[in-house]
């Protein structure tokens, strides 16, 4: 990690911290300020969309133990192994090393537009260990340029499961600033990550409304007497949860996501959840604009944040990446993505002299 902003150095909720970071939401609304707009670029390595020129070919069979890129290291497994690695495995390692190119030539260009990186963990996962490989590698450019680091992996489980996954996100080699989580499961699976929203500086972004059209299928059922949709009563708790967890500062680390689709909800969201900020994906591919997101935004671009992954890296046409430019000027493409944006939000919120949300 590198920059002014400080990140989580210290691992481990309850081992010996060497030092504490500040909350999250502190981190992220510094970043804002330092890089002029609330935008993560989201990291979804769709592999028929990177450009040919960060495209690695499967490793020979010969060549196995991963001396195809030394920084895989040889401890790896299946290194030093007498068979052959199947060509499935030497596939994986060749798909983890264009997401790690890839990776190391446009998350430079972007950084200066953008907060932080939203990562999305199932392309990784997909490439097995490699991808494992990949994802920590990634992690670690992103916080070398001084980025934040949302790991969108979407968990919720018991909270003895809860603990590792906690542990496996938030702490070790990985150690993201923030996580998206389910929050199906209630408190009890929550707490390992509340713990370390409240000890270890980290965030939360837990699902309320999210942005596919299919989401509202369960989120918009009428609940109790009162027929109250379930995205609501679900706001109201995490609004408590967040409350319970660091009630004491302006904004809580413990976040909301909110489909950039649906502007239509944002203001009556951020009524019931004054203090909790929002990861707002949704925007270019998926349909959602940036100007419509306004009231999810307190002054100085506070309490909010938009990601975009598709349109931002790829662009909007949906065209495979043909031709042979080379990695400097696809990364030129992204990063010019990434202004345009940056500046569109800048415009809507960051000078805007919008009030500081009353809560209701
Ligand atoms: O409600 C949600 C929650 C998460 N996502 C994730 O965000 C990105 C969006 O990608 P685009 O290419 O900008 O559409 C992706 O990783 C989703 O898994 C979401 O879209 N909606």
């Amino acid at each position: 990690m590198s920059g002014a902003i400080p990140n989580a150095g210290s691992h481990g909720a309850s081992g010996a911290a060497t030092l504490r970071p500040s909350p999250y939401v502190e981190r992220l609304h510094q970043a804002v300020e330092a890089k002029g707009a609330p935008l993560l670029l989201g990291l979804d390595p769709h592999l028929d969309r990177i450009p040919a020129c960060f495209r690695s070919r499967p490793w020979p069979a010969a060549g196995r133990g991963d001396a195809g890129d030394p920084r895989m290291g040889t401890g790896t497994p299946g290194a030093g192994r007498s068979r052959p690695d199947s060509q499935e495995t030497r596939a994986r390692r060749a798909v983890a090393r264009t997401y790690l190119r890839w990776a190391e030539a446009i998350l430079p260009a972007a950084a200066p537009y953008v907060a932080g990186v939203k990562i999305q963990a199932a392309f990784y996962e997909e490439a097995g260990w490699a991808g494992a490989w990949a994802l920590e590698r990634t992690a670690a450019l992103a916080r070398e340029l001084g980025l934040l680091v949302v790991l969108d992996v979407k968990r919720g489980d018991v909270p003895s499961t809860a603990a590792a996954y906690a542990r496996a996100w938030l702490d070790g080699p990985l150690g993201a600033d923030a996580v998206t989580l389910h929050p199906w499961l209630g408190s009890d699976s929550l707490e390992p990550f509340l713990e370390r929203v409240r000890t270890n500086g980290r965030g939360l972004y837990l699902l309320v409304l999210p942005s596919n059209p299919g989401a509202s299928e369960l989120q918009e059922l009428p609940t109790g007497a009162t027929g109250e949709p379930l995205y609501r009563v679900l706001a109201r708790r995490v609004a408590a949860w967040a409350d319970a967890t660091d009630g004491d500062s302006p904004w809580s680390s413990v976040g909301a996501v909110v489909g950039a689709t649906r502007p239509d909800r944002v203001a009556e969201l951020r009524r019931l959840m004054p203090r909790v900020p929002f990861l707002l994906p949704g925007v270019g591919a998926q349909g959602g604009r940036v100007e419509t997101l306004g009231a999810a935004f307190s002054s100085g671009g506070r309490g909010a944040v938009v990601t975009a992954s598709r349109s931002v890296l790829f662009g909007d046409g949906l065209s495979p990446p043909g031709g042979t430019r080379p990695a400097v000027e696809a990364a030129r493409e992204v990063a010019s993505r990434a202004k345009e944006l940056r500046d569109r939000l800048a415009a809507l919120v960051m000078g805007h002299d919008g009030e500081e949300v009353e809560p209701s």
